[in-house]
Parts: C-alpha cells; sequence; structure tokens
C-alpha cells in the first residue's frame, strides 16, 4: 500500500510518499516559501530531481502542485492517485484528548481546530493540509499523528505549572511537550541500537532542530520534556528564546511594547538569532564564530550550555540512563555542537570519543567510548516514516498503531 506523508508548517510543505509495509521512500519533496515569489516545489523520485519554481500562493496550491507532481509521467511515483491507501499529517498540536494517532473524521478536525489556539504557529497550516488532502483524494484514509501523543504519559508533576490550579481546569493551562512523534522515532531506534527492548530504555532525547526540544524517556515512556504549553519553552532554538523569566513581559508591556510585538520578539526575533544578530542557522554561526564573530560564538555557547542543563536536570529525573540521544538538524551535523554538550560529564558516566564525533553525521552511530556508562548516539530522526507506519496500521495494516 502507498501512504503519502504530509508535514505542513508555515511557509512550507514537505512530503513522503511510501510503499508500505516495507516503508520504501517512492518520492519526496517539498515546497518552500509558500506566498512569496521566490516560492518552489523540489521533488525527487527514483533518483531524479525535479524542481519547479514558480508562485504558490497558498497550502491549497501547494497540495494540488504536490499531488500533480506524484502523478506526472516520467517523474512521478503513481499512476492515479488512487493508488494511495492513506495519507498520513503532522499535527503539532494534540491537547490531552490524543494519545496516539487516529484517523480523521469531523470530530477530529474540530478537535484540531479547537488546538489551533494553543499552537497558532502551527495547527492552522496543519489543518490546511488535511483539509486540502480530504479535497483532493476523497475516500482516501486521512490520518492525524500528533507532536503531542508522545507525551500524554508525563505525569502530573512534570506537566503541571506553578500557577493558580484554576487555570488548568477552566483554560487547560498545563505542560503538553512537542516534537513527540520524533522522540519517540529514535528512542525506539535508540532501543534497537543498543539491543534493548523498546520499553525497556531511559534515555534523553534532544531533538535540536528549527524547533528544539529535550525528553526524558523512561522504560520507553516520556516522562518530562522541555516544551510545554507551546512551542515556545525550554531550549533556546533558532528564533525562539526557549526558558526566561516570563517577568520580563511585564516589565517591557509597562515600558510600551504591546501583545503581538512581544510575541512576535520571543517567538521571531529571540534564540539563535535574537543573540547573535547573524542568523538563526546553526551552520552560518559556527562559520562565523570561526572567523572571530563574539555574538555567534556566544549564541552556540548559550544553546549549548542550555542543552547541558535539561540533560543534567532529566539524568536526575530518570533512575539511570541508558543513552543521550540526538537528533534533528543540528543534533545529527554539528559535532561541536555535540562536543559542547557533552563535555566533562564523565560524573554523569558521559564520555565522548572525540573521533567517532567527529565522524559521526547521515547515519546512525554510537559516539562514546566503549566503556562510556551511559552510550551518546547520533541518530537521524525520521518522523515521516513513523507517520507512514502510524497510517499503514490504522487503515488495516498489521502490528499495533503508535508504535515504531
Ligand atoms: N551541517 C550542519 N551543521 C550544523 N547545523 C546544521 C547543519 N545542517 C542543518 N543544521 C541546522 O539544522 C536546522 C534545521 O533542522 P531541521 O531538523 O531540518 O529543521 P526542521 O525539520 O525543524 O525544519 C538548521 O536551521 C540548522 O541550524
Ligand atoms: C513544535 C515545533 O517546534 O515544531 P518545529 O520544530 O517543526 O517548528
Ligand atoms: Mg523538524
Amino acid at each position: 500500500m502507498k501512504v503519502l506523508v504530509i508535514n505542513a508548517g508555515s511557509s512550507s510543505i514537505k512530503y513522503q510518499l511510501y510503499d508500505m509495509p516495507r516503508a520504501e521512500v517512492l518520492a519526496k519533496g517539498f515546497v518552500e516559501r509558500i506566498g512569496e515569489p521566490t516560492s518552489r516545489l523540489s521533488h525527487t523520485c527514483a533518483g531524479n530531481s525535479t524542481t519547479l519554481e514558480e508562485a504558490v500562493p497558498s497550502h491549497e496550491t501547494a497540495m494540488e502542485l504536490i499531488l500533480k507532481v506524484l502523478v506526472k509521467p516520467g517523474e512521478g511515483a503513481v499512476a492515479d492517485l488512487s493508488e494511495i491507501g492513506a495519507v498520513g499529517h503532522r499535527v503539532v498540536h494534540g491537547g490531552e484528548e490524543f494519545t496516539g494517532s487516529v484517523k480523521i473524521d469531523d470530530r477530529v478536525l474540530d478537535s484540531i481546530e479547537r488546538f489551533a489556539e494553543l499552537a497558532p504557529l502551527h495547527n492552522p497550516h496543519n489543518l490546511v493540509g488535511i483539509r486540502a488532502a480530504m479535497r483532493k483524494l476523497p475516500g482516501t484514509a486521512q490520518v492525524a499523528c500528533f507532536d503531542t501523543a508522545f507525551h500524554t504519559s508525563i505525569p502530573k508533576v512534570a506537566h503541571m505549572y506553578a500557577l493558580p490550579f484554576e487555570l488548568y481546569e477552566r483554560h487547560r493551562v498545563r505542560r503538553y511537550g512537542f516534537h513527540g512523534t520524533s522522540h519517540r522515532y529514535v528512542a525506539r531506534r535508540a532501543a534497537a541500537m543498543i539491543g534493548r527492548d523498546k520499553h525497556d530504555l531511559n534515555a534523553i532525547t534532544c531533538h535540536l532542530g528549527n524547533g528544539c526540544s529535550v525528553a526524558a524517556v523512561r522504560k520507553g515512556r516520556s516522562v518530562d520534556t522541555s516544551m510545554g504549553f507551546t512551542p515556545l519553552e525550554g531550549l533556546v532554538m533558532g528564533t525562539r528564546a526557549g526558558d526566561f523569566d516570563p517577568a520580563i513581559l511585564f516589565y517591557l508591556a509597562d515600558k510600551g511594547y504591546d501583545l503581538a510585538t512581544l510575541n512576535g520578539l520571543c517567538n521571531k526575533k529571540s534564540g539563535l538569532l535574537g543573540i547573535s544578530g547573524v542568523s538563526n542557522d546553526m551552520r552560518t554561526l559556527q562559520k562565523r564564530a570561526e572567523e572571530g564573530n563574539d555574538r555567534a560564538a556566544l549564541a552556540i555557547e548559550i544553546f549549548c550550555y542550555r542543552v547541558r542543563k535539561y540533560v543534567g536536570a532529566y539524568s536526575a529525573v530518570l533512575d539511570g540512563v541508558d543513552a543521550v540521544v540526538f537528533t534533528g538538524g543540528i543534533g545529527e551535523n554539528s559535532s561541536l555542537v555535540r562536543e559542547l554538550v557533552c563535555r566533562d560529564m564523565t560524573h554523569l558516566g558521559i564520555a565522548l570519543d572525540p573521533k567517532a564525533n567527529a565522524e559521526a553525521g547521515g547515519r546512525e552511530s554510537a559516539v562514546t567510548v566503549p566503556d562510556s556508562r551511559v552510550q551518546v548516539l547520533v541518530i537521524p530522526t525520521n518522523e515521516e516514516q513513523a507517520i507512514a507506519r502510524d497510517a499503514f496500521e490504522l487503515v488495516g495494516g498489521n502490528g499495533e498503531p503508535g508504535t515504531v
């Protein structure tokens, strides 16, 4: 069966077409800069890449373009769209309601819409992707795979804020956590790599991409994570601040900053970009730091220091850590970040192998010395594959939904 996976972001849609249950990628690509004049689609199928530079004014048009290229003679992966047995969608916020992936019906759509209030930067785009796919592929099962689902196992002691309890009762103000599909995928892979049952793994998984989060995984289940009510809390990210004293906002509001400006400051102008004033991209920062740019170097240091603090905190939360996992664009590719996070951590049982660390990237590898009590693993994440598997199981494949 062919399963299409859609990951709709604010200005891009990424897609992959899988042949299941082999989990072979038949085609993949993305439409980027949706809504801008420079938008384009990049598509790869059977080793051939095509790029289509044309104005893509909306997510709806982007979906049309994707479905068109999937059936394009010579470049497409299917002869007819009816070959697609299911579409799996990444949905960022599923609130407390969804503990695993589900088939989408009107009730699910309503819930995703309701949670858009909690994830205004993500859920509305996810919804557009779902609606467009439903229109273009009527009769094909649509499945939602939630970033929050893996974290629904986090106990109250870790997910409640020390705010008036009524805020939780009335408005469901609590920590939810995100990137769950990625944390779940790499935790399962880590268990396989070190020869453990997936329900018998204690790990600290660091998803360091554009958005960044850490999760504490006990016996294969998430018991804490750094993102909270929204994807703003926790680590330093490309443009998001992560943890800071919320009283700064009251102070700035007093100085005349309005809500929209403050929101933009915390979500779009902070993080690596805010500190460095140079870029939100770790590659650029590393280059500039090497050239002597102090603020780029400071941004990298603060970024790594924050990850270190969470690794320390979650070492205390878990009674024993088998593995620390690095994933996401930064976690997979930056040996410098891994080194700055893990250096001088032998007291926590972490002893990095500098050579293995420098050579890792692009594939699963262990980067600790052989007698390190805790293994540090580099594992390329594959949220799309996890979503494809969930969608396949939910439409009648084998095995249990929600597992990798
Ligand atoms: N070779 C690299 N070295 C360091 N950082 C990298 C490298 N490649 C990608 N990155 C970082 O990864 C980020 C993208 O991460 P990714 O997980 O692909 O993001 P997302 O899926 O959230 O869009 C980039 O913004 C950049 O900071
Ligand atoms: C939830 C979140 O931060 O997602 P992303 O990293 O894709 O922005
Ligand atoms: Mg990502």
